[in-house]
């Protein structure tokens, strides 16, 4: 959808901001540029919408050659955030997010029907703010109402340079978690901008690291964090990378081992006894269904009557798919041995601490070789 083809970007002092920048953005793709301040993540991005025009190398979107697109067109199909919003401030919220469709020559009602549903999207209700004027707004506030208006005409791309830079840490995961439900219901094609790593892997189905002037990287956030391609995206990205890759890393039904499991219906004392000739000092307790009820230890199952009278409630689980991190931090909540991992209420087995390594170990290496996960085996793992 967008495709950079060798750009250079020399600015008339000499400075080189961008040089020989190749990659692509699919269709429906959130692609970060993480970097430190001055490596040509601002240049690249105005360089889409024309703002700024490359000094050599070619850039398409949607397959068009954008130096023969007329720019005030060009930008008809890009939304474009910017961290300091530049919302008018003599017009009300609404209108500021009508503008434009207004500009499009839409009917004022229309527009206006749209910008409301706009507000709703990013979550402002337009009959409290629509109203309003940009002062009586919060920054966080502020900062939607500018990706509402980016997004007004239903551009197929977005271009955000650090649309969550100016508020506060809290309202900034607010604003992030709202952004990435909004983008998987409106699946934009989008270039974000931001020097923040966290933020990058967060937002970015891939992440392109720059250095000075060049890309370091491109791939994607687990890719980056569990394979940096050289010293210097190891550095940026983080000592805690490792931390940080919990948090890509979702949780597979592979990385599950499988206790042994009692029916809460079932006599006690003959789960006790099969647990006893396993040599296990626990089960897992489900209903009928398969679906999660609790656990039962050896020793309470003695006691006679089913096994749902002496079952214990569990209350520690994550369902499948849900990032390894979200799961440790169940663990360490519930101070427990393990979690339960369910697909609904539907029981698939339990991540303890060493599977939970064992999956985050697996996931690099199935970064570095190029396969699934499910792909690599244990093996290879305890031979990392
Ligand atoms: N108009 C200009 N004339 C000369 N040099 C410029 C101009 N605009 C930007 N630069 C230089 O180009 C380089 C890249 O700037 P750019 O704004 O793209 O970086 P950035 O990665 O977005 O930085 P930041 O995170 O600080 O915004 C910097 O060295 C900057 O000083």
């Amino acid at each position: 959808m967008i495709r950079f083809e060798q750009v250079t970007k020399r600015y008339p002092d000499g400075t080189t901001a961008v040089d020989g920048l190749s990659f692509e953005v699919s269709e429906g793709e959130l692609v970060t540029l993480v970097g430190p301040s001055g490596c040509g993540k601002t240049t690249t991005m105005m360089m889409v919408n024309r703002l700024i025009e490359p000094t050599s190398g070619r850039i398409l979107v949607g397959g068009e050659d954008i130096v023969t697109v007329d720019p005030v067109l060009l930008r008809r199909r890009i939304g474009y955030v910017i961290q300091q919003v530049g919302l008018f401030p003599h017009r009300t919220i609404l209108d500021n997010t009508a503008t434009v469709p207004s500009l499009l020559g839409w009917k004022r009602a229309r527009a206006r029907a749209r910008a409301a549903e706009l507000l709703d999207l990013v979550g402002l209700d337009p009959h409290t703010y629509g109203a309003r004027y940009p002062h009586q707004l919060s920054g966080g506030q502020r900062q939607r109402v500018g990706v509402a208006r980016a997004l007004a005409a239903d551009p197929p791309v977005l271009l955000m340079d650090e649309p969550f830079g100016a508020v506060d840490p809290v309202v900034r995961e607010q604003l992030q978690d709202e952004f990435l439900r909004m983008q998987a219901a409106v699946r934009k094609t989008v270039l974000l901008v931001t020097h923040d790593i966290e933020e990058a892997v967060r937002l970015g189905d891939r992440i392109a690291v720059y250095g000075q002037g060049r890309i370091e990287q491109f791939d994607t956030p687990g890719a980056v964090l569990g394979t940096p391609a050289s010293p210097y995206v190891a550095e940026f990205v983080g000592a805690d990378r490792g931390l940080k890759r919990l948090s890509v890393t979702a949780i597979e039904p592979g990385d599950l081992e499988q206790p042994p499991i009692a029916r809460l219906y079932e006599p006690a004392g003959q789960a006790a006894d099969r647990l006893r000739s396993q040599g296990a000092r626990w089960a897992v307790v489900l209903d009928t269904h398969g679906d999660l009820h609790g656990w039962a230890g050896i020793d309470e199952l003695g006691a006679g009557g089913t096994v749902g009278d002496l079952a214990h409630r569990m209350n520690a689980w994550v369902p499948v798919g849900a990032p390894l991190k979200q799961a440790f931090g169940v663990m360490l909540q519930h101070d427990a041995g393990w979690v339960a991992v369910l697909d609904g209420a539907r029981f698939l087995g339990v991540l303890t601490p060493t599977k939970l390594h064992e999956a985050l170990r697996r996931s690099v290496d199935a970064d570095a070789l190029g396969v699934s996960r499910g792909q690599v085996t244990f093996d290879s793992v305890a031979d990392a």
